[in-house]
């Protein structure tokens, strides 16, 4: 059996875990949390090409595939964009994306960020 070598924890993933809890906490519906599948939401996967949501941002933290904020940053932008692309704007879904990408703005506002990360950009 192949056993997965555990990641180290750097500054920078302390830090995306503190700033994804703040994230998930915009989306108390959890309509974020786990990948959008084709079975609740027919034709997704050949209407999004670059799916992304919390617990694959999750995974990217714990295998340190995000060397700076603007990566973690784009990544959260992408999930809200998705939904604004395959959700109506009528819909439960897009409202909630527009929502939470104002509110995720906020927080990820780099000048604000500066102490929390002391790490270059
Ligand atoms: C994010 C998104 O586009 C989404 C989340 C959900 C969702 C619904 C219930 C539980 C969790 C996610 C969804 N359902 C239908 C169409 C789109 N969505």
């Amino acid at each position: 059996c192949i056993i997965k070598k555990a990641q180290e924890k750097t500054s920078l993933s302390r830090a995306l875990e503190h700033l994804l809890a703040l994230l998930e906490k915009k989306d108390p519906q959890n309509f974020f949390a786990w990948p959008v599948t084709d079975a609740i939401a027919p034709g997704y996967s050949k209407i999004i090409t670059n799916p992304m949501d919390f617990s694959s941002m999750k995974q990217k933290i714990d295998e340190n595939q995000y060397t700076n904020l603007k990566e973690f940053s784009d990544d959260f932008q992408l999930m809200c964009e998705n939904a604004m692309k395959y959700n109506h704007t009528d819909t439960v879904y897009f409202k909630a994306s527009r929502k939470l990408l104002l509110a995720g703005q906020k927080i990820l506002q780099h000048d604000k960020l500066g102490w929390l990360l002391q790490i270059s950009p």
